[in-house]
């Protein structure tokens, strides 16, 4: 049944809930169709399974309702239940509400400001990174090359330099980071959180790919477990201050009884989990835009050429002075719409939108794939336009409604992070390369497929050295 004065939405059938009677050939393609808000309108409620479920459409609804605290929680996917929880419980960032999220999540913000992006030893390893990949990708010009991981590992390699290994890198062809990445990987075009309506799918291990995800959750754990007790070795012979995240972290632990090693090792698997594919996905679809557009990949390359003969090198001191390289980077965003929506969030208690009343427990999803290609928010939303983002004066525009970061409480705490590692990739890989229509395979057309998030078909392409 309906709770009483829910939002409008579709009839529902047992089991099934809504289903049935939205528009669309898969369960991804029936939520985010405009055909469900055109009916209903910016607040829709819907029965999915048996569990209640409302859809925000409207972007400024969904920022009101986001920032307070009654929408704030996770619901507690029976999936991930059997994966990640200890004793029913959630640990970490991305899983787990409540006060202690609250208290790991404010730590891990300090310290991902104090070490991730404020201090220009993090942007020496990203340029340091970005140097790499322009060597690696030297050796593939003048030929067809198949776009698939190529910045998994550069931007792994980030991550754990943030975390605690920072004078150690993985090279290119280290099998054991390889590994690593392809377990990321697993996860998360595996991946799906709609598959959480269906909580009957943890008793079908194999099909709902439960097992998978439970062995490769494991084995992400080894490195992990390997760096934070060569931490506790090292601190415990040297007593000396460390001061990378797991380093931080231990240190806290000895006068914080809310810190403890098992929430450690579950925000270093968040961190790993929400910050590799999402920004490696990023620049692969930016990859296949630039190549789809050839006039914006000029233009990028004129600002870095125009910037880099008035002296200004590409840094992350430096990055906001590069306002057409900034303003493609945010329509990669609007137009690959990698986050369809934010992370499933829950009501922790009885609470109302625009006076519709939500009870406790249910599950809130926004739909940012539908804002972005709204015409009413971005003018020919079909054109790829970066100076859509562009005012006048020739200033960055900060547009409300693309906010593939989130908002509100529970928004990203790696977009700092995320954006300066997507602009020092992409600068220097334009600097360096042209990116052209390969010579024998379709070029690309920033096709998409749905893992977590919205991911990258792979494609072909033609990589140039400049002159
Ligand atoms: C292109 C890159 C990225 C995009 C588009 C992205 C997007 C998002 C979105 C939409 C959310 C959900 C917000 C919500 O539920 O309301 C999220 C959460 C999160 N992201 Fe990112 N993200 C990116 C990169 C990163 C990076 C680099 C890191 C860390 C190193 C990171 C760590 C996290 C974590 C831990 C959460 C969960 C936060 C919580 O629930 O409190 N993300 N991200």
């Amino acid at each position: 049944k309906k709770p009483r004065n829910f939002p409008p939405g579709p009839p529902i059938v047992p089991i099934l809930g809504s289903i049935p009677f939205m528009k669309g050939p898969t369960l991804n393609e029936k939520i985010w169709s405009k055909d469900l808000a055109d009916r209903f309108g910016p607040v829709i409620g819907l029965i999915m399974g048996n569990k209640p479920f409302v859809l925000i459409t409207d972007p400024k609804v969904a920022k009101q309702a986001l920032s307070g605290d009654d929408l704030i929680g996770r619901p507690r996917d029976p999936l991930a239940l059997e994966v990640r929880a200890h004793n029913g419980k959630f640990f970490g960032l991305f899983l787990a509400d409540g006060d202690n999220w609250k208290h790991q999540r404010r730590f891990t913000l300090k310290v991902m400001k104090d070490i991730g992006i404020g201090r220009s030893i993090s942007g020496d390893a990203m340029l340091f990174e970005a140097d790499q990949l322009v060597q690696k990708f030297k050796t593939m010009v003048d030929r067809d090359v198949l776009m698939d991981g190529q910045f998994n590992i550069p931007v792994v390699n980030v991550l754990w330099f943030m975390l605690g290994v920072a004078n150690v890198r993985y090279s290119y062809d280290d099998p054991e980071i390889l590994a690593f990445m392809e377990l990321l990987r697993q996860l998360f075009r595996g991946g799906g959180f709609l598959k959480q309506f269906f909580g009957i799918l943890k008793y079908f291990p194999n099909l709902s790919g439960l097992n998978v995800r439970r062995a490769t959750n494991q084995k992400l754990r080894v490195p992990i477990q390997r760096e934070i007790d060569a931490h506790k070795l090292f601190h415990a012979e040297t007593n000396s201050h460390m001061n990378d995240f797991i380093g931080q972290y231990l240190e806290e632990m000895e006068t914080d009884p809310m810190m403890n090693e098992n929430e450690l090792m579950n925000i270093c698997q968040d961190l790993f989990g929400a910050g590799s594919e999402t920004v490696s996905s990023t620049l692969l679809f930016s990859i296949a835009y630039l190549t789809m557009y050839k006039d914006v990949q000029d233009e990028c390359y004129q600002e870095i050429l125009r910037l880099e003969q008035d002296g200004t090198q590409i840094s992350l001191q430096n990055q906001n002075r590069f306002v057409f390289v900034n303003a493609t980077i945010n329509e990669v965003f609007r137009k690959s719409s990698l986050t369809a929506s934010i992370i499933p969030h829950r009501a922790l208690r009885d609470t109302q939108i625009m006076g519709y009343d939500i009870p406790y427990d249910t599950m809130i999803l926004t739909n940012m794939l539908l804002n972005n290609n709204d015409p009413t928010y971005h003018k020919n939303p079909e054109d790829f336009n970066p100076k859509r983002f562009i005012n006048d004066s020739g200033k960055l525009i900060k547009n409300d409604v693309l906010t593939p970061f989130g908002v509100g409480k529970r928004v990203c705490p790696g977009e700092s992070l995320a954006r300066g590692e997507i602009f020092i990739f992409l600068a220097k890989l334009i600097r360096a390369f042209h990116f052209t229509k390969p010579l024998a395979h379709p070029p690309p057309k920033g096709d998409v497929v749905w893992g977590m998030a919205r991911l990258p078909k792979p494609f072909h392409v033609q990589i140039q050295l400049r002159k």
